[in-house]
């Protein structure tokens, strides 16, 4: 089954500079998969195209059965339920408490204090952060960081999970531990779709590969043809 297909997707932003031009690709349910290339390649655009920060020009984005140019409005929050984003600089609450900054999603979504409670629990678990549920996320190293917005991402059970560059800020050692945790954590059945210029830590990955070039999506590499 196809959870996400892009059908000759352009975007040119209103400065004129088109980041994305006729990109072409399906994703399927459960897969993992990255998408990598140059500073300024277009992968941000791509991702945000699918968490709906920004709208194509030209083109179709298919989410499911939806085309996402017909989701507007109080729909936007909805499809956002089925999207967990992963940003390099986390974007965590410096004033509210681990569970409470995995806890936002479900709280949104007005869940019960006790289901909310027991989730949080488990989604820390399973980022190995279990004992650091009260710190302040100040208090926690940038790996720590990292692997509490994967918490809250993962938290609402999405299809998809989507994640930028989230590896920018980390050593070679835990940018390996992170992408680990990317292929180990989402229920079966959700789709993980990671942007990373990282192009040595992505072909260790041996997951399939799209590649960007100046908007263009240039290469669509099977794990069984990445080079070592
Ligand atoms: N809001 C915007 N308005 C105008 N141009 C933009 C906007 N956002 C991005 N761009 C341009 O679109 C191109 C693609 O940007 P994008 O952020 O998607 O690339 P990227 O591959 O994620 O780069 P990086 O690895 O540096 O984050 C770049 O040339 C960028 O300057």
């Amino acid at each position: 089954m196809t959870v996400l297909r892009f059908d000759n997707v352009s975007k040119r932003y209103s400065s004129g500079h088109e980041a994305l031009s006729e990109v072409s690709f399906e994703v399927a349910q459960g897969e993992m998969l990255f998408v990598t290339g140059h500073s300024g390649a277009g992968k941000s655009t791509l991702l945000k195209l699918i968490h709906l920060s920004e709208r194509p020009s030209r083109g179709a984005v298919v989410f499911g059965e939806k085309n996402l140019l017909k989701v507007g409005g109080r729909r936007i929050a909805l499809h956002r339920r089925e999207v967990g984003v992963v940003f390099q600089d986390h974007r965590l609450l410096a004033d509210r408490s681990v569970a409470d900054n995995v806890a936002l999603p479900l709280l949104l979504r007005g869940l019960r204090r006790n289901d909310i409670g027991r989730r949080v629990r488990a989604a820390l678990e399973k980022v190995g952060l279990g004992a650091r549920a009260s710190a302040l996320p100040g208090e926690l190293s940038a790996g720590e960081q990292q692997r509490v917005g994967i918490a809250r991402a993962i938290i609402g059970e999405p299809r998809l999970l989507v994640a930028d560059e989230p590896t920018g800020n980390l050593d070679p050692t835990l940018s390996a531990e992170i992408m680990a945790l990317f292929q180990s954590l989402p229920e079966r059945g959700t789709s993980v779709l990671v942007a990373s210029h990282d192009l040595a830590l992505v072909k260790r990955m041996k997951k399939r590969v799209l590649v960007l070039n100046h908007g263009r999506l240039v290469d669509d590499i099977a794990p069984e043809d990445l080079a070592e």
